[in-house]
């Protein structure tokens, strides 16, 4: 994953099914960061993210001893590198950015040349001259989805694997949890510190200049509640930020899943306050996948790579955390009735634009006020 730019929204949709995605803005968005050496090297860097693609990989050497392997999205070509000490006949390495020629010094400088071959381009414009047994690809962004690389491992799958053929990893799940946290402060005095600026800013402009520009207020309010409180926040969360039991948001498969499966997500969840006296400050959203093979054919050893809050094994894609103005006291035993609502951004199908909603009923049996709160993960 990567946080890449989001300055010129251009994307255009048709009509709201799977947006039709103008590759020129989509290039000058999203991939621009994964040409970057530096950012090749944070994700490398990841150790839970290394660890588990690295036993994925030789704690299952069945799966890739004599077989032909796709990476979808190379970028440094690592996973290819491993596919092939693996014991791969042929890995096909397709990258989209120029990385490409940094995977393809790497692939040479380790001797693995006569069989990784690094292929620059779209996934979804290259042609391979077989079908292939393994399709292994590092697709996950922030909440699992961000990014939307999934549809481009979608794509490779439906065009270019075996029926017989597995997935690496097989399978994802999107996790969601009540939260405590003091950002929810930190925010809340950001935005009124904001606000409390462009008064005085007003102020100035009026004495100084002689123009009033009081009439821009709305418009400036809405910028920075935008900002400040609708944007949801990386954040490394200590497990005992977590209040409440954790709920599955969704569980893909890898193997069968569609983009229809993915564009919008919708779930009702439950969960029940677990922290006496505490605040309800907001929601946290994690998510992990394995690694299984497929029913057929499957893993000698699963692996499992989660971003769940853990404090000796954070990964570089953290929690996003979803703040709620005000917070509200609960306590243990209130029971959580959530709806959760994801959907891509009009503006760039790469973000994402979640609605959160929220029944309270106390452990005496007394409801609380629902509420519902829309945010943009960017
Ligand atoms: C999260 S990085 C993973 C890189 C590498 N596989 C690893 O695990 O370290 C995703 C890579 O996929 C590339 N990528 C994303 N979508 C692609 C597509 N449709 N076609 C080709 N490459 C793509 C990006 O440029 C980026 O280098």
């Amino acid at each position: 994953m990567g946080s890449f730019g989001n300055a010129d929204r251009a994307t255009s949709t048709n009509g709201g099914s799977a947006p039709v995605v103008d590759k020129e803005v989509d290039f000058a968005q999203y991939f621009c960061t994964y040409a970057f050496l530096y950012h090749q090297k944070e994700m490398l860097s990841d150790r839970v993210r290394m660890d588990a693609y690295f036993n994925a990989v030789f704690k299952n050497k069945h799966h890739f001893q004599g077989r032909t392997v796709l990476d979808v999205g190379t970028g440094s070509g690592i996973l290819a590198i491993w596919s092939a000490k693996a014991g791969a006949r042929k890995v096909y390495a397709v990258e989209a950015t120029k990385m490409a020629e940094h995977a393809r010094a790497l692939v040479k400088s380790n001797g693995l040349q006569n069989v990784v071959e690094v292929i620059e381009g779209s996934m979804e414009d290259v042609t391979l001259p077989e079908k292939v047994d393994v399709i292994i690809s590092e697709w996950m962004g922030y909440f699992l989805l961000r990014e939307s690389m999934f549809d481009s491992v979608i794509c490779a799958r439906d065009r270019w694997l075996k029926p017989t053929g597995v997935m690496y990893p097989s399978h994802a799940r999107m996790w969601l949890a009540p939260i405590r946290s003091g950002l929810v402060d930190d925010k809340w005095n950001d935005y009124g510190g904001a606000m409390d600026d462009w008064h005085r800013f007003l102020d100035d402009t009026k004495t100084s200049y002689g123009v009033d520009m009081s009439v821009l207020t709305n418009h400036f309010d809405e910028e920075q509640q935008r900002y400040y409180l609708q944007t949801s926040l990386w954040k490394n969360l200590h497990p005992h930020q977590v209040i409440g039991a954790a709920a599955i948001v969704k569980e893909i498969d890898c193997l069968t899943a569609t983009v229809a499966d993915v564009l919008n997500v919708r779930a009702n969840l439950t969960s029940i306050i677990n922290s006496p006296n505490t605040r309800l400050c907001g929601f946290g959203g994690w998510f992990d996948v394995h690694f299984r093979g497929r029913k057929e054919d499957p893993a000698q050893q699963e692996i499992e790579l989660t971003t769940a809050p853990n404090t000796e094994n954070s990964t570089h894609w953290g929690q996003q955390v979803f703040l709620l103005h005000p917070p509200i006291h609960v306590s243990e035993g209130d029971d959580l009735d959530i709806s959760f609502a994801m959907d891509r951004a009009k503006e760039n199908h790469r973000l994402m634009e979640v609605e959160l909603g929220c029944k309270i009923t106390m452990s005496s049996g007394t409801p609380m006020p629902p509420f519902s709160k829309k945010f943009h993960i960017e």
